[in-house]
C-alpha cells in the first residue's frame, strides 16, 4: 500500500511544504528539532488541515483541498505510537489492548487480538497493569493497542526516544516485525540515523518545512551533506549482504557480496539470507597497498568515485566496491600525503560493521 502527499500549511513564520510518495512499508521521516516532523504528522492525523493539499493511503483520499475532502481524525483509522506510551493505568494490558479495538467499524476490524499478542511477544504481560511494565514493554503494548484498532496507516512520532539502548535492542525486532509481517503503512518520527538505517525502507529528510530529499533509504542516507550535524558521526553506507557460512570456531559469520567477502560476530541466519549491514565512514581505512598483519576482519577492494572536501578538517571519500558504494571518512592530511585521486584503486579496512537485520526493508514493495 502506498502514501502520498503533498502538503502546504503556514504556521506562523513557518512554512511546511511537503510533497513525497512512501513505497508501503515503512517510511521515516527524518529531520532536526524544527524541521517539521510534528506538524507532518499533525496534518497526516488530521488535527489540522492544510492550506492546500492531498494525503491518500492506498485507495483512500484523507484530505483533498483542491476537492474540500477533509476525512476527521476518528475516520482515518491511524494507528499512533507516541514517545511515551499512554496506556491506561488503571486498566491490565489485555484491557489496554481490547479498547483499541472498539476504534474500528465492525466490517473493518481485520486484527485479532491473538495475532497482535504473538507478533508483539506480549503473552506473558496480559494480566499486568502498566506500572508492572518496562518502558520497552509498555511500547510494545502501545504498538499492540494501536494494531487492535485495525489501522489504514501506523503513525509512530519517536517511539524510542524515551528508552535506553538496551530497552530500545529489545523492541527494535518487534518493530520489525510490525514492518515486515502486517500490510499496514508506516510512517515513522525520528532524528536517529542508526534507528532509520535499521528500520526503514524510504526516507524523507525534512530541514526548515521542506523536504530535502526522498526515496530508498540506502539512497538517502548516504546523502552525507543532508544529515543534521549531530548524526554526521553516524553516517556511512547501507548495503546487503548474503550469508555464505558460519565460522563455529571464532563465532563469526561469513557474508558475500559483489565486492569480496565479510566476516562478522555470527548471525543467527541460514546460507543464502540477505541481511542490511551499515558501515560507517568513520569506521574505514583506506590504504593504498594490501594491508598485511592486520587484525580487521574485513579487507575490500574499491575505486575512488568521489573525494568531498567541504570545509572542515575531514574529507569524504566515496568508493566502489563490487555493486556497493561505501564510504570512508579521512583527514584532509591523509587525503595529501595519499595522494588519493579519483579513479584510483585502494583498499578499504573496515574497523566495524553493524549488522541492521534481515533485508525485508530492502526490498521495495513495488518490486515484489
Ligand atoms: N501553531 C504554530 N504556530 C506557529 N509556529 C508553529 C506552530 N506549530 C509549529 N510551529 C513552528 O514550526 C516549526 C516546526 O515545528 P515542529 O514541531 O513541526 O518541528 P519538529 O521537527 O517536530 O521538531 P521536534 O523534533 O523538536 O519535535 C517550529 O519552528 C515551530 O515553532
Amino acid at each position: 500500500m502506498t502514501i502520498s502527499v503533498d502538503l502546504k500549511k503556514r504556521l506562523g513564520s513557518f512554512t511546511l511544504e511537503a510533497t513525497f510518495a512512501g513505497s508501503g512499508a515503512l517510511t521515516a521521516l527524518f529531520g532536526q528539532s524544527g524541521s517539521g516532523k510534528t506538524s507532518l504528522v499533525n496534518l497526516i492525523a488530521g488535527l489540522t488541515k492544510p492550506d492546500q493539499g492531498r494525503i491518500v493511503v492506498g485507495d483512500t483520499v484523507l484530505v483533498d483541498t483542491t476537492k474540500r475532502i477533509f476525512l476527521p481524525p476518528h475516520k482515518r483509522r491511524i494507528g499512533y505510537v507516541f514517545q511515551d506510551a499512554r496506556l491506561f493505568p488503571h486498566l491490565t494490558v489485555s484491557q489496554n489492548l481490547r479498547y483499541g479495538r472498539w476504534f474500528a467499524p465492525k466490517v473493518e476490524r481485520y486484527a485479532d487480538i491473538d495475532g497482535v499478542v504473538e507478533l508483539l511477544g506480549i503473552g506473558h504481560l496480559l494480566q499486568r497493569r502498566p506500572d508492572a511494565l518496562s518502558g520497552g514493554e509498555k511500547q510494545r503494548v502501545a504498538i499492540g493497542r494501536a494494531l487492535i484498532a485495525s489501522p489504514r496507516l501506523m503513525l509512530m512520532d519517536e517511539p524510542l526516544a524515551a528508552l535506553d539502548d538496551a530497552r530500545k535492542a529489545e523492541i527494535l525486532p518487534y518493530i520489525e516485525r510490525l514492518r515486515d509481517e502486517t500490510k499496514i503503512p508506516i510512517i515513522y518520527v525520528s532524528h536517529s540515523v542508526a534507528e532509520v538505517a535499521r528500520l526503514a525502507n524510504d526516507v524523507v529528510i525534512l530541514s526548515g518545512g521542506r523536504v530535502l530529499s526522498h526515496g530508498l533509504a540506502a539512497d538517502v542516507l548516504a546523502r552525507h551533506d543532508l544529515l543534521p550535524a549531530s548524526e554526521k558521526a553516524e553516517a556511512g553506507a547501507l548495503i546487503q549482504l548474503v550469508v555464505a557460512e558460519q565460522e563455529p570456531p571464532y563465532g563469526l559469520t561469513v557474508l558475500r557480496s559483489k565486492g569480496g567477502e565479510w566476516r562478522l560476530p555470527r548471525i543467527e541466519a541460514a546460507t543464502g539470507t540477505k541481511v542490511r549491514v551499515r558501515v560507517r565512514a568513520r569506521d574505514v581505512m583506506l590504504a593504498t597497498e594490501k594491508p598485511s598483519g592486520i587484525s580487521a576482519l574485513n579487507v575490500l577492494e574499491g575505486v575512488v568515485a568521489g573525494i568531498d572536501t567541504g570545509d572542515g578538517p575531514d574529507v569524504l571519500v566515496t568508493l566502489v566496491c563490487g555493486d556497493d558504494r561505501l564510504f570512508s571518512r579521512i583527514t584532509r592530511r591523509s587525503l595529501e600525503t595519499m595522494a588519493l585521486r579519483t579513479g584510483q584503486r585502494l583498499y578499504l579496512v573496515i574497523k566495524a560493521v553493524s549488522f541492521e537485520g534481515g533485508a525485508a526493508a530492502f526490498r521495495h514493495p513495488a518490486a515484489g
